[in-house]
């Protein structure tokens, strides 16, 4: 289950508290987090084949910029927790194909092969130039949910106390179909394509999710008025499948209204799933992020019926990239997702709650929560904790 509310008292009473006090708060509750488990019967799957040696195999794209040493921190940390996964790095350079840019395709073999993967951040060129790659990647394996929690962690005071927001996109379609085209000289058209099919399955993971975390309701966060037809079809499908659920509230509310309240006071959704199209998630789950501490902070799930990957809300930071500068934290907390995933859940509450000790304490915390630790010296410090 996740935590819910329970954060938001003690976090308040961390203001009046000096930094020892508040590790000692922070070390006596249980920060662990359930994301989200799948089936009994899907976890046998996602976990894989065990290899001789004991070991789960997971797919491992180290990404661009910062991606490759924030994966080295979660390759030491795992390696010291003794989690039983041996990674399979992929290379996914993008080639090109009959004119069109494809992921390798030992990339996509290894994982179809292992069903789970770990992904750092990569990189897409503005304007012209290769398509995203992520967005392929979500693509080429359907995986339609991309679930975006972002709660605060206690210790690590920010304007906002006890947030605990979950966002879940639709991640193959909307905004980000990649349909554009040149009409005439001086005109462009992007089309932003909705099918019912994507609305419904993400739509169904929503409601489902809420109820496997025990959230008691979904909003669907659009903008119908304007975009009439588009909106229009995802906000009546929410409607149709809500009648499945009689357990769970349903409500809707317009993006701008939500980015007001949420910025305003985040509490109140707590209780809440909250589903958008593609564009509204990217851009929500990056602000929700600003209300804990940042990019550094925030992890993801891309989930789909037949594999998943799972990697941090942020990008591959061009601006503090290989010195020795990121927080490894949001990819960390992504891969604990992952654990979860695969039904791995002792070494996730091992590990999560080194780094929120870590993160708690305050002493060796990097440069973007207002520490000078390096990303390494970071890990070895939830090593210690481990
Ligand atoms: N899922 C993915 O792989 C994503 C990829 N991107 C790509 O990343 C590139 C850079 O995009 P930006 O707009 O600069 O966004 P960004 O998320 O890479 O960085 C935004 C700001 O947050 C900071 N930041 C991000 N992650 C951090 C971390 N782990 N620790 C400390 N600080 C961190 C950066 O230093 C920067 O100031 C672009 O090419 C974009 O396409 C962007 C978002 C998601
Ligand atoms: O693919 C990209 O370049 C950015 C994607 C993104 O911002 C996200 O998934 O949050
Ligand atoms: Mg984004």
């Amino acid at each position: 289950m996740l935590a819910g509310r329970v954060f938001a008292a003690p976090a308040r009473q961390c203001l009046r508290q000096s930094r020892a006090s508040v590790f000692r708060a922070a070390a006596a509750q249980n920060q662990s987090r359930t994301y989200a488990t799948p089936p009994a019967e899907k976890v046998a799957k996602f976990k894989g084949t065990k290899g001789s040696d004991g070991k789960y195999t997971v797919t491992l794209i180290e990404g661009d910029g910062i991606g490759p040493e924030i994966a080295q921190s979660v390759k030491d940390i795992y390696s010291a927790a003794n989690v039983p996964i041996k990674w399979e790095p992929v290379d996914v350079t993008p080639r090109l194909k009959d004119g069109k840019t494809v992921i390798p395709d030992e990339a996509i073999a290894s994982v179809q092969k292992n069903y789970v993967a770990l992904k750092g951040p990569l990189a897409t060129p503005v304007g012209k130039g290769h398509v995203s790659l992520n967005l392929t990647l979500r693509r080429t394996f359907n995986l339609f949910a991309n679930v975006r929690p972002c709660k605060s962690i206690v210790g690590y005071k920010t304007p906002y106390d006890g947030v605990d927001t979950v966002l879940i996109r639709e991640n193959t379609e909307g905004e980000y179909s990649g349909i554009e085209h040149v009409v005439v000289d001086g005109v462009v058209q992007s089309i932003k394509l909705i099918t019912r099919e994507a609305c419904e399955r993400v739509l169904r993971f929503a409601f489902q999710y809420a109820q496997d975390v025990g959230r008691t309701k979904v909003r669907a966060v659009h903008k119908a008025t304007i975009m009439k037809m588009s909106d229009g079809l995802f906000l009546s499908i929410a409607r149709e499948l809500s009648k499945e659920y009689p357990n769970i509230e349903f409500d809707a509310e317009l993006l701008d209204n939500t980015c007001l309240k949420m910025v305003t006071d985040p509490t109140p959704y707590n209780d809440k799933v909250l589903v958008m199209p593609n564009l509204y998630g990217d851009i929500l789950s990056d602000m929700c992020a600003g209300l804990i501490g940042g990019l550094g902070l925030t992890p993801s799930g891309n989930i789909g019926d037949e594999c998943s990957i799972f990697e941090a809300v942020h990008g591959s930071a061009p601006d503090i990239a290989g010195k020795g500068l990121a927080n490894p934290t949001a990819l960390l907390l992504s891969s604990i997702m992952m654990l979860q995933h695969m039904g791995l859940n002792e070494h996730a509450d091992q590990i999560q709650k080194a780094i929120f000790k870590t993160i708690a304490e305050g002493k060796t915390i990097t440069g973007d929560l207002g520490g000078k630790a390096k990303t390494h010296e970071y890990a070895d410090a939830v090593i210690k904790a481990l």
